[in-house]
């Protein structure tokens, strides 16, 4: 049998409709290597093929030297010859057999014979109060670690978990998490973990190759020991960019620690502390990865203004497509230019097929906007001619230039020439290129519907009665306004008190209807903050939560088990308000494919404390300076909770970290409300 001392190199290529596979990459000998990408990322193909389940795939597997394929030489070791042991998502245990009996055939499989400790990896994953249960009795959590089981008791040379926990409820995913975490260093089977998750991720593997789009972005080592607090440093080990933005975060991510909970036993949260948090670039980075798409859909044009444009466009014919009279006016041949009196011969206007003129000594009437009449070159406008009986002639001191005031036919753009992109927001300029290209419907991104979910146990509602202690709810109707004014128009609202098990049925209800949830509040370190809790129990993954900035700081982003997206920002207005515009927007509106313009440049009005670790955003008020440079003059809150001034300014400026002071003067990039 093979040994594992090489580990293994993997090398594939297979092209299969539009998705092409076309990786390289390599699995030490020891721990777990994740396979780690969105789904569609290549992660099951390139397992199906390790374990010889695809005869298709070209390439080259080597196994501690053992050559388990080679397309070159057309060599084929069929899976069964491979020792590998294999879970999947939906185990398929026998269901006419016992656990025990399942088991005996998973032993029974072991080609190296080798005598294995069946006691003790039955006492470890907890199967051994199962063995006389059949698998239609038990739970998906208890399924799977039977399945576990009994692929290590085939003694596999190589493990292969293609998303073993997907299928399961969140306690007991957690719960097959934890075994593995502590008893996969036992085991010593090098083993390949299929997965989407970020958290199973950063809990349980060593090594980490990243894929997307078929291809390998990123690869290389986890740290194995982890700092106090459960965090890696950024941009551990020898990582391409992809992977950088992920290592940042919270190796427990996803897990609930009820240990110390509050009054609730909700979880404490697990923001990470400032020195760890993941820098703004980073969290874009990070936000925009894990966005999904949101399609498209045809719209009338008159429907289409704001909305952001999914097709290109092309020129429908020559523009203009005919050459154009520009004034109104004579059209005349103008010939060496001599001639000052032409007879009125007809009539050309706007509309009207093209006539002839066909004696150079005469002339036409023409609007403009009609075609240019055959036989003529030149418009001359009404003011330059006077009228004498029948004649036109050329006012004193006119000399006409040969072709003026006519619009060449195809001078504006060409038959097919290229006209708009995808990624543009639809407004005046492209609704006039639509309408004038005939596209009387128009494929524009489908904007997704959102949530704004405002929590807090404080919270009233703006027409209600004020009771101690509590106030006015405002961040959700801001955050409704900041997201409509920028055409997110299907904008509901809703309200939770600080509980987890309120929180977890309004966002299960949400969930299963919105797209998007924006919440606000409750993602702090508060005994009551329980929403990255109620988050991570319905199966949203956590792709942030803490961002070095002020304020903000406590910002968490997830997705959905269905791709919903949930942006969950901290309650303090100011900061509410700034994550929404900062991040929350831009990311939807990159979601939907807009390509948006660079943020503005503006100048520093007078200098600006600064801060070595955390990006600042600061309010600001712009005005023309003598020079017409605009000039952001800072106009901060005093606390993030002091938003009354917020409307007298019209955005904020972003102020990098690393620095102590900004000086006036100094051009920093500008965020509109
Ligand atoms: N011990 C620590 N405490 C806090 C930290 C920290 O790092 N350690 N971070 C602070 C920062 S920064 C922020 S920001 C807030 C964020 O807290 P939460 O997201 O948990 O928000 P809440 O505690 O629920 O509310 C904060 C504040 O905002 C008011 N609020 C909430 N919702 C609304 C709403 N819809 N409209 C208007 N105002 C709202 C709420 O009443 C609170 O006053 O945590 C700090 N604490
Ligand atoms: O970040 Mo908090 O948002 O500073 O108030």
């Amino acid at each position: 049998m093979t040994d594992a001392a090489s580990g293994l190199q993997v090398r594939l290529r297979r092209v299969r409709g539009n998705f092409a596979l076309d990786a390289a990459f390599g699995v030490p000998p020891h721990g777990i290597t994740a396979l780690f990408g969105a789904s569609g990322a290549g992660k099951t193909s390139c397992l199906r093929a390790i374990a010889g389940l695809d005869r298709d795939v070209e390439g080259r597997v080597d196994f501690g030297g053992n050559v388990w394929q080679d397309s070159a030489s057309r060599r084929f070791v069929p899976p069964h010859r491979r020792g590998i042991g294999y879970v999947f998502q939906e185990t398929s245990l026998f269901p006419h057999l016992s656990v025990a009996g399942n088991l005996d055939y998973g032993q029974r499989r072991s080609p190296r014979r080798r005598a294995v400790d069946r006691r003790y990896l039955v006492e470890q994953f907890g199967v051994d109060r199962l063995l006389a249960r059949k698998p239609n009795d038990l739970s998906g959590g208890e399924r799977q670690r039977v399945a576990l089981v009994r692929a290590l008791l085939a003694d596999p040379v190589l493990l292969l978990l293609d998303e073993p926990l997907s299928a399961l409820d969140a306690s007991a995913r957690e719960e097959l998490l934890d075994c593995l975490e502590q008893r996969h260093a036992e085991l010593a089977v090098p083993t390949i973990y299929v997965s989407h998750a970020l958290d199973e991720v950063l809990r349980l593997a060593s090594h980490v190759v990243v894929m997307n789009g078929g291809r390998v972005v990123a690869q290389g080592s986890l740290p194995s020991a982890l700092p106090g607090d459960g965090l890696l440093p950024v941009a551990a080990g020898p990582l391409g960019g992809a992977i950088e933005g992920y290592v940042g975060q919270d190796r427990r991510a996803g897990c609930l620690e009820r240990a110390d909970g509050g009054r609730d036993g909700a979880p404490p949260s697990r923001c990470p502390p400032t020195s760890r948090l993941l820098t703004v670039a980073d969290a874009d980075r990070l936000i925009r990865a894990a966005m999904p798409a949101f399609g498209s859909e045809r719209v009338a044009l008159e429907a289409a203004a704001g909305r952001v444009l999914r097709q290109s466009v092309r020129a429908e014919r020559d523009q203009p497509p005919f050459d154009r009279v520009m004034m109104d006016g004579i059209a005349v041949a103008i010939g060496d230019g001599s001639r000052r009196r032409f007879e009125r011969s007809g009539l050309q206007l706007a509309g009207m097929a093209q006539q002839s003129l066909d004696d150079s000594t005469a002339c036409m009437e023409v609007a403009t906007g009609a075609m240019l009449p055959r036989g003529c070159d030149t418009v001359i406008p009404v003011e330059q001619i006077r009228h004498d009986g029948k004649y036109c002639v050329l006012a004193e001191g006119h000399v006409p230039a040969p072709g003026q005031f006519v619009h060449p036919r195809g001078s504006d753009c060409r038959r097919d020439a290229p006209l708009l992109e995808p990624g543009m927001r639809l407004d005046g300029p492209s609704i006039a290129v639509l309408a004038a290209n005939g596209i009387a419907e128009v494929e524009v991104a489908t904007v997704p519907s959102v949530t704004i979910v405002a929590t807090g146990d404080e919270l009233a509602g703006v027409g209600q009665p004020l009771l101690e202690g509590q106030i006015r709810g405002s961040n959700d109707h801001a955050l409704a306004a900041t997201l409509r004014s920028h055409g997110f128009d299907d904008v509901q609202l809703a309200r939770v008190g600080d509980d987890l098990p309120a929180t977890i049925a309004v966002l299960t209800e949400l969930l299963r209807t919105r797209r998007v949830l924006v919440l606000s509040g409750g993602v702090s370190v508060g005994p009551r903050d329980v929403v990255p809790a109620a988050l991570d129990a319905l199966g949203v993954r956590q792709v942030l939560h803490g961002i070095a900035q002020r304020p903000g700081k406590p910002m968490w982003c997830g997705m959905g088990p269905q791709e919903q997206v949930v942006f969950a920002l901290p309650g303090n207005p100011v900061s509410a308000l700034v994550c929404a515009v900062r991040h929350v927007l831009p990311a939807l509106q990159s979601a939907i494919g807009l390509v948006p313009a660079p943020p503005p440049q503006v100048c520093l009005e007078s200098a600006l404390d600064a801060s070595a670790a955390l990006t600042l955003f600061v309010p600001v008020r712009l005005r023309q300076d003598s020079l017409g440079r605009t000039m952001a003059c800072p106009w901060p809150t005093g606390t993030s909770g002091d938003f009354s001034a917020l409307p007298h300014t019209h955005g904020f400026v972003q102020i990098p970290s690393g620095q102590t002071i900004a000086p006036a003067g100094a051009m920093v990039a500008f965020h509109r409300w």
